[in-house]
């Protein structure tokens, strides 16, 4: 098995008496893309920036390891390894696109030519270039993400934080940066990402951990956040109304739809559990005409795990399934 990209045992960090990382454990794989979930205000910048050596991290953390390198002992050798884009971006307006990733290449010690070959190569992949020579504050909101993330790329990081990069973005600019996140993944590259859009961590990450009141709520793929909460089910439609009667007394205990002839049983979308309702049906010698397995969302997720009632759940999200 291949390093974590990201490692971190502990994390805290405080302001004054106000407690923003109550010691959270992340693990990170190699080419993959994390999510980070929370509501505003829940530590998920505080995070990056402490994952990306912008901040130390709170007295009493554990070992935080990025790109193999201990932040603690070797910072300097860690940040060689990321690339950091997002609310403290670093795009200066007064100067043009290109003069603003030339600056990147200077700061990377690269050479003259290979400042602008590399340039040009990200220029052109960004989609950038007509705008390449006007101010960097006449772009638009989705253009001077695109240019934040290519000046990132000058460095050739192996390790992204990306802070909300598609808040305030349209829908396709939002898509166009979905894109280029995948491209990067694809390239090898690891994304640790922070957003408040559940869509997006549903679309984009391999796993998510979802921050409130300064720990991990909870951790795993989508599909197990999703079923963290109850509100999942099966749905079994008939077209022969005796089929649905014999269904309903096989299955005992689930939701009757007399006019859909539909029935529908409490599930957590697990394997296991849909596998018995099949073995109690072939047992009767049912068929449906028509099984659908509904998850809830993770809007549905988000609003349980973070309600100010909901106490922090820190084991294994497939301990907690039911
Ligand atoms: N330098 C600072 N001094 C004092 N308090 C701070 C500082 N930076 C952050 N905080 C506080 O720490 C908490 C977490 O802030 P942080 O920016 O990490 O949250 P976030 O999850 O990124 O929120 P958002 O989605 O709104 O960006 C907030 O209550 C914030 O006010």
């Amino acid at each position: 098995m291949t390093t974590p990209a990201i490692t971190a045992n502990g994390l805290r960090k405080s302001y004054g008496d106000k407690v923003v990382l109550d010691g959270i454990d992340l693990t990170v794989r190699e080419g993959t893309v994390f999510a980070l979930l929370g509501p505003n205000g829940a530590g998920k910048t505080t995070a990056v920036k402490i994952l990306s050596t912008l901040i130390s991290a709170g007295p009493g953390s554990g070992e935080i390891r990025v790109g193999g390198h201990d932040l603690a002992a070797d910072p300097q050798a860690a940040r060689a390894a990321i690339g950091v884009t997002g609310q403290f971006s670093a795009v200066d307006g007064l100067i043009t696109g290109e003069e603003n990733m030339l600056l990147m290449a200077d700061l990377h010690h690269l050479s003259k030519g290979e400042g602008r070959r590399v340039t040009a190569e990200l220029l052109e992949r960004f989609d950038l270039v007509e705008a390449a020579k006007k101010p960097a504050s006449t772009y638009s909101g989705g253009m001077k993400r695109r240019l934040d993330i290519a000046m990132t790329l000058v460095g050739d990081p192996r390790i992204i934080f990306l802070d909300e990069p598609t808040t305030g973005l349209d829908p396709r600019s939002r898509h166009n940066m979905w894109q280029i996140i995948r491209e990067l993944v694809t390239g090898g590259v690891t994304v640790f990402l922070t957003t408040q859009y559940l869509e997006e961590a549903d679309e984009l990450a391999d796993r998510i951990a979802v921050l409130n009141n300064g720990r991990i709520a909870a951790e795993g793929t989508a599909e197990e956040l999703k079923r963290l909460i109850p509100g999942g089910h099966v749905r079994l439609r008939f077209s022969d109304p005796h089929a649905y009667r014999t269904a309903a007394s096989a299955l005992g205990d689930v939701a009757q739809d007399d006019e859909a002839l539909a029935l529908q049983i409490p599930n957590d979308g697990s394997q296991r559990e849909l596998r018995s309702i099949l073995d109690r049906l072939d047992a009767a010698g049912i068929e449906a005409d028509e099984l659908t397995v509904h998850t809830p969302d993770l809007d549905d997720v988000f609003f349980a795990l973070t309600a100010t009632t909901v106490p922090a759940q820190t084991t294994q999200p497939k301990e907690n399934a039911r």
